[in-house]
């Protein structure tokens, strides 16, 4: 039967054409003429986040050149905020402050950045109702919460900002259905309940949500496809595997996913003439999407020689543990 704003599965792809994705994500950065390069420089430090991580937890860092990313990123830090930018000649802005000490942390290496001067800039965006700015231009999102709390746990920072008014002002974004959105009254939305169980996991105040409603509200994410929206009546989407699996992952509800179906929609998602996960089946890959199949693939198991990734910062297990961070879950 056809189902309303749902895709049909083409290619039926069995497997993860692991080599292949080695190279997408090896090869992608090297054209610096390429259209796409040159049109995503506003994201360059996230996607050499992307990309670092989804070569990790494939177990194939050394593909790509650790030292010319480190030097970048030190040519990307402000020295009057301390913020980092998402390219050279940038301003400086929360989210690609993350992206970098996530890299800096997966090649543990965080005394290459000034870390004093990233709390202060931290710091700076608070507000007095808890809330975060992305950076000086005043734009207020829950993600911008996640983003502080995951920097200064990774930065061992915490205490430079006060946790209780974040975490008012992140409950205070909660609404009926149990989900979150960017700001209080938004609509909820699996990419922004990501950054806010992602943040209560970090802070360690998952008893105050409510579990069962919000699982139940994510596993409606779910279409005959396999796929999974990110807001009723939306196209199932690769990225929202990440978001919905991670959420239900902190929250111990994992399995109230049909897991098989989830596995074949990823996979269907698969560029195999040039490696790479597109946002669903047919479209073009990008590197963004491809970490996030990838990361929903690590989470779902199943020997497909990954390696664990942590649900609440998105980042190889293994190096969480190096940084001795506990971000909780609920089991
Ligand atoms: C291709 O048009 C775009 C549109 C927006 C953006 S963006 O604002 O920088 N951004 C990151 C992003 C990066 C890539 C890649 N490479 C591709 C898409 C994509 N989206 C858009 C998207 C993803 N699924 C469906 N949609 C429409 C998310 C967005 C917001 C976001 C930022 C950081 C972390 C999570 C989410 C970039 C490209
Ligand atoms: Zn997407």
């Amino acid at each position: 039967a056809f189902v309303k704003n749902d895709v049909e599965i083409k290619n039926e792809i069995k497997e993860l054409l692991f080599d292949k994705h080695v190279e997408y994500i090896a090869n992608h950065g090297n054209d610096k003429n390429d259209f796409e390069y040159c049109m995503t420089e506003f994201l360059r430090m996230s996607g050499i986040y992307w990309g670092v991580t989804a070569l990790d937890i494939m177990n194939q860092l050394d593909k790509i050149d650790r030292l010319s990313i480190i030097e970048f990123i030190k040519q990307c830090q402000c020295p009057i905020t301390g913020g980092i930018s998402p390219c050279i000649g940038h301003d400086p802005h929360i989210l690609y402050t993350l992206s970098a000490v996530q890299i800096l942390c997966i090649y543990d290496c965080l005394n290459e950045v000034n870390v004093k001067a990233i709390a202060k800039y931290v710091n700076s965006l608070q507000q007095p109702d808890g809330s975060f700015f992305g950076d000086k231009w005043g734009e207020v999102d829950t993600r911008f919460s996640f983003c502080a709390v995951a920097i200064l746990a990774l930065i061992d920072k915490m205490e430079s900002i006060n946790i209780e008014k974040a975490v008012n002002f992140v409950m205070s974004c909660s609404n009926s259905d149990g989900g979150f959105g960017s700001k209080p009254n938004a609509e909820s939305h699996a990419g922004l309940i990501y950054c806010c169980v992602g943040f209560l996991s970090i802070t360690d105040q998952l008893h105050r949500l409510d579990c069962e409603k919000l699982a139940w509200w994510l596993c409606e994410r779910q279409l005959p496809s396999g796929g999974l929206n990110g807001r009723p009546e939306k196209l199932p989407d690769v990225c929202y595997s990440w978001w919905v699996l991670a959420s239900l992952t902190i929250m111990g509800r994992l399995h109230w996913i049909n897991s098989e179906k989830l596995e074949q929609f990823i996979l269907s998602c698969q560029d195999n003439e040039t490696g790479g996960f597109s946002d669903r089946t047919g479209n073009l890959p990008d590197i963004f999407h491809t970490l996030f199949g990838l990361g929903a693939l690590s989470l779902l198991g199943g020997n497909n020689n990954l390696k664990k990734i942590n649900p609440t910062f998105c980042m190889p297990e293994y190096v969480i543990e190096r940084c001795n961070i506990k971000p909780k879950s609920i089991v």
